[in-house]
């Protein structure tokens, strides 16, 4: 489902050195996500959480080694391999990424219709979506007029509406209360049981506890205990790469 072989990653530098490419990022990452699996992405400020993400929702290439998602080898892939393997997986970005010129009712619809879904048929899907989140009466509103945890459970929404295979989310609580952070924790564990692979990027330690779930620890960049991301229980038998 979802595998990192010795992955280097580097940005492009900036500054005086412009034009050149920055530090690795990531170093040496190598793992093997089965699917159906949930993984708490953990690590501190800086570590590379997002960085992984970015690889596994294919917003970026590894700049060494090999990523694998849904199938894809991304590092060598044509472009035009990229989007629709991409509409197959779920995001929730630190920073929503919401479109401010939209409805939240038309974000949140966004990829029923990318994926040609008829009208009517939608509009019910969405309406529960939303009252889900407890945002139905925010339907016709901005996303501008939304507080920050709205805004969150409308980027939530929007990732889950099309029951993605592969839902990769950072931070997604990063602005909820405590009662809201446990109640989508617990509908991402839903979803994971009905076969989504979820993979999730924490600072929120009490969360992580109250969900247990294999871990990937990020340190500076490097996988911090690459033993973690295998040979966990229950792991093995649905390992399509195994
Ligand atoms: N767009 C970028 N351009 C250049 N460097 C970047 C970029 N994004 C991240 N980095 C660098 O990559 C490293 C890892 O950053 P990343 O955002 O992946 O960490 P993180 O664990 O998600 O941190 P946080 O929890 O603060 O979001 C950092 O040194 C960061 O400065």
């Amino acid at each position: 489902m979802i595998r990192f072989e010795a992955v280097g990653l580097r940005y492009p530098g900036g500054g005086p050195h412009r034009g050149a490419w920055g530090p690795e990022a990531l170093s040496d990452i190598t793992f093997a996500l089965p699917r159906g699996s949930f993984t708490w992405l953990l690590g501190a400020s800086g570590a590379g959480k997002s960085s992984v993400l970015r690889l596994m929702h294919l917003a970026l290439r590894p700049t060494r080694g090999e990523v694998e998602v849904l199938g894809l080898r991304v590092a060598r892939a044509p472009r035009a391999a990229l989007p629709p393997v991409r509409r197959r997986i779920g995001v929730v970005f630190q920073d929503f990424r919401l479109l401010p010129y939209l409805s939240v009712f038309d974000n949140v619809a966004l990829p029923l219709r990318l994926a040609g879904r008829a009208e009517a048929s939608l509009r019910a899907d969405v309406a529960e979506m939303l009252r889900w989140v407890g945002l139905e009466a925010k339907a016709q509103s901005s996303p501008l007029e939304l507080s920050g945890g709205e805004q969150q459970r409308i980027a939530i929404a929007r990732a889950v509406i099309h029951r993605p295979e592969l839902l990769v989310a950072d931070e997604p609580t990063g602005n909820l209360d405590t009662r809201q952070a446990r109640r989508l924790l617990a509908l991402l564990r839903e979803m994971n049981r009905l076969g989504t692979t979820v993979v999730v990027a924490s600072h929120d330690e009490e969360l992580v506890a109250r969900f247990p779930a294999p871990s990937l620890f990020l340190h500076e960049g490097r996988l911090h205990d690459p033993d973690n991301a295998r040979g966990l229980d229950g792991w093995a038998e649905d390992d399509e790469l195994a």
